[in-house]
């Protein structure tokens, strides 16, 4: 064992999350450990985000090529993984080698350390022989793992998680994929638009089950032209695996697939953690925290383990909150109110605030305005690729929007201004007062503004 060291504070992970706030820390001139046993920069640019919109914008290229007929003439379409497999690998994760993240935090002036992280007592952290004592406090920044469902057989296969979803160099024949939600579906269509055979078994109703039900009958209805085929509201009952998935659904039918990607959501990595030795439940879903980020005593929690949001800006969002709380520089304090979202499907499905389901569950009395994004100008002047939609969802008692969904080619785009609106909850009446530029995709926020029941 070696000495104990003393210093100011102690990040354990260092993804999105954690990186800021050690980052930041250091910059200020306090001593920081940051502990990391993956690659720094967590889940997002690794095997998040970054490589998945690589593989989606390589995806709409294709769609976009195979919509010249009609538009603008012919054109030949010879789909290649090849580039967009180095592209991740060379490009996006320097074949999944941190170097240059970390050099970016040591440079701060913050101790770099490999290695797993165990929480011993009130502010002390273990990392293999080495224990730590964070004076000012313990940033947990964890993240969360793939959650592999209890289905019989699943355990025993070599099961795909989103983490070789991305690695692979090469594409499968087929792909079965368990789980409708924002993973599940983003894969689904990049590699369906690749000439994967890519079917999606999804327990709920339907697709994207978090957002608007008109998104989801959105998503539903592009990945089925992308030749992705749907199985909504059936659950997984038994995996075998034989060369390849052989998957029994509740309804007793079978489907099959040379790959099988696991995409059921997420799990906060706190079991192992020793969080119980400062007091917190290691067996809690989430790490709960209150609008400083404080989870107890001197110790933060920012990122996905929070349960706020399994997004890379909620992490960043968070980091900032903790940092100035850290550094006692005030300012405001978390607020999910206006949290956004983008599913980067093609057309991209944009969301921020509540759903109007969400919306009447809280008791609002709640207005909505709907406009199909094809009934607008640009809309119509895009022609084939138009799919979409906007609709905001208002309290009409405060005269303000509490949530909307923008999907379209710029859909994610489009979220920005109602963002905006939601957070500051600026009066719809000033809302249909804005001038919204022409032809614009967003201009029909103002339509979608004008149909306000
Ligand atoms: C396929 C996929 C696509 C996504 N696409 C998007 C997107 O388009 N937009 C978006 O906003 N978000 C997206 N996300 C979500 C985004 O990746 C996460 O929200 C983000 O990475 C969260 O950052 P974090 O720092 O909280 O956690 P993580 O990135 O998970 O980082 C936590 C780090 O802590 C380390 N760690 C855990 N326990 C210990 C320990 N005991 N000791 C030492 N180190 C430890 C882990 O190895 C990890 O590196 C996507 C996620 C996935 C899986
Ligand atoms: N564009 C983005 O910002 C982006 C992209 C990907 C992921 N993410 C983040 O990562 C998180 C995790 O994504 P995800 O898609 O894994 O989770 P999710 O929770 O969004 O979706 C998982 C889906 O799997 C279904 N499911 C669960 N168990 C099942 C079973 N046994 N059989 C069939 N279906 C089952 C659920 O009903 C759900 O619809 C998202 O919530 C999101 O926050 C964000």
């Amino acid at each position: 064992m070696g000495a104990e060291r003393q210093v100011d504070v102690v990040v354990v992970g260092l993804g999105v999350g954690g990186e800021e706030v050690a980052g930041r820390l250091a910059a200020a001139g306090l001593t920081v450990v940051g502990v990391e046993n993956t690659l720094v920069g967590g889940e997002c640019p690794y095997w998040g985000c970054i490589p998945t919109k690589i593989m989606v914008r390589a995806g709409t290229a294709l769609a976009e090529a195979r919509r010249i007929p009609g538009l603008a003439g012919s054109a030949t379409v010879d789909p290649d993984w090849a580039p967009v497999a180095k592209r991740i690998r060379d490009e996006a994760t320097d074949d999944w080698n941190d170097k240059v993240a970390v050099d970016r935090f040591t440079g701060k002036g913050g101790t770099f350390v490999r290695g797993t992280a165990t929480i011993t007592g009130p502010g002390r952290v273990r990392v293999g022989e080495q224990e730590y004592s964070a004076t000012r406090g313990l940033v947990i920044a964890t993240g969360t793992a793939a959650v592999i469902p209890p289905i019989d057989g699943l355990a025993g296969t070599p099961y795909w998680t989103n983490r070789d979803a991305v690695e692979t160099p090469t594409l499968p024949s087929s792909l079965l994929v368990l789980g409708g939600g924002a993973i599940g579906c983003e894969f689904a269509q990049a590699f369906a638009r690749f000439g994967v055979r890519v079917t999606v078994i999804e327990g709920a109703d339907r697709v994207l089950a978090m957002e608007e039900p008109e998104a989801s009958e959105l998503a539903g209805k592009v990945l089925t032209a992308d030749g992705v085929s749907l199985h909504t509201g059936v659950r997984a009952t038994n995996v075998g695996y034989d060369h390849g998935f052989i998957v029994t659904l509740s309804d007793g039918s079978t489907l099959t697939g040379e790959k099988l990607l696991v995409a059921t959501g997420r799990t906060a990595r706190l079991r192992d953690l020793g969080v119980d030795r400062i007091g917190l439940d290691p067996a809690a879903r989430f790490l709960t925290t209150d609008e400083r980020m404080r989870a107890a005593d001197g110790v933060w929690g920012v990122g996905d383990v929070t349960g706020n949001g399994n997004f890379t800006h909620m992490a960043m969002y968070e980091a900032d909150i903790a940092v100035r709380d850290i550094l006692g520089q005030g300012g405001p304090g978390a607020d999910y109110r206006a949290r956004p979202r983008v599913t980067f499907l093609d057309p991209e499905i944009g969301a921020v605030g509540l759903t109007e389901q969400q919306a009447r569950d809280a008791g609002l009395n709640v207005r909505v305005g709907q406009v199909p994004l094809s009934a607008t100008s640009r809309g119509f002047i895009h022609g084939p690729g138009n799919e979409g939609l906007i609709k905001v969802v208002a309290d009409h008692d405060r005269g303000v929007l509490v949530g909307a969904t923008t999907a379209g080619p710029a859909g994610g785009e489009m979220i920005g201004a109602l963002s905006v609106a939601v957070h500051a909850e600026v009066p719809v009446s000033t809302l249909l007062s804005t001038i919204w530029a022409y032809p614009t995709f967003h201009r029909g926020i103002g339509d979608a503004l004008k149909a306000l029941g």
